[in-house]
């Protein structure tokens, strides 16, 4: 295994770099969701997909990978249910850390934030837009083992023939925003001597102050 791992290439992808010095915005958020973009122009599969990662009331961190719905000037968007284990850990304790890695641009961030519920509207709205799978596949969501994938399977069947049209938002369907405290840009070099700069603030809506970083 050790020689076939150490086989595999990586940065084989890396085109030249657009990272530079001098191409820095005052305030990094929007520049994710462009960096989303290009690794999808890039050929990237998923680039909104983002790992997420939450600590419980213990202090046992766990990630696990979510898709982002939306990014403005302030944070980025996901969706989840509250009463899932993300959701019970960002209640007990809403500081988060999320990563992105794209390998097809060479590229990942890597951002340390607060989870914010953003209510029931926009939870509703979220939900209004996932397609009619997706929505009834959220109903699924429950404590507990699973018996059996069969027992998905019928109760899946099952929740498409109880909502013909309309499916309801569930009670715990909840979105998020990620309003990042901390936002380091990683881009690969094919010298190897890697860009990287970290944002930081105080808090949400702080200005934001930037320093490049060692590679
Ligand atoms: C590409 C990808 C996208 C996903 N998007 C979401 C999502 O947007 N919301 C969600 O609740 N789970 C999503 N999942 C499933 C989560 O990774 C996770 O398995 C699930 O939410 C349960 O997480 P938890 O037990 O840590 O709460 C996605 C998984 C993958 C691989």
């Amino acid at each position: 295994m050790r020689d076939r791992l150490r086989s595999i290439p990586v940065f084989a992808n890396v085109a030249a770099t657009a990272f530079t010095d001098t191409n820095l915005p005052e305030n990094p958020v929007p520049r994710v969701g462009e960096w989303i973009l290009s690794a999808e122009a890039a050929g990237q599969a998923e680039p909104h997909a983002m790992s997420i990662c939450t600590v419980s009331a213990d202090g046992v961190p766990s990630s696990r990978v979510l898709l982002v719905k939306d990014i403005d000037e302030d944070a980025l968007y996901f969706a989840t249910p509250a009463d899932s284990r993300k959701g019970l850990e960002i209640a007990a304790c809403p500081r988060v850390a999320a990563h992105f890695h794209w390998p097809a641009a060479g590229r990942q961030v890597r951002l340390v934030g607060v989870a914010v519920d953003q209510g029931r509207a926009a939870s509703e709205g979220d939900f209004a837009e996932r397609g009619r799978e997706s929505r009834l596949s959220a109903h699924l969501h429950r404590p507990g083992p699973l018996p059996s994938r069969r027992a998905a399977l019928d109760e899946f069947e099952r929740l498409g023939e109880l909502h013909p049209d309309e499916v309801p938002c569930p009670p715990s369907w909840t979105l998020y925003a990620l309003a990042p405290t901390e936002i380091e840009f990683w881009e690969a070099s094919t010298d190897r001597v890697h860009h990287r700069v970290v944002y930081r603030r105080d808090a949400a809506g702080a200005p934001w102050h930037h320093e490049l970083l060692w590679p």
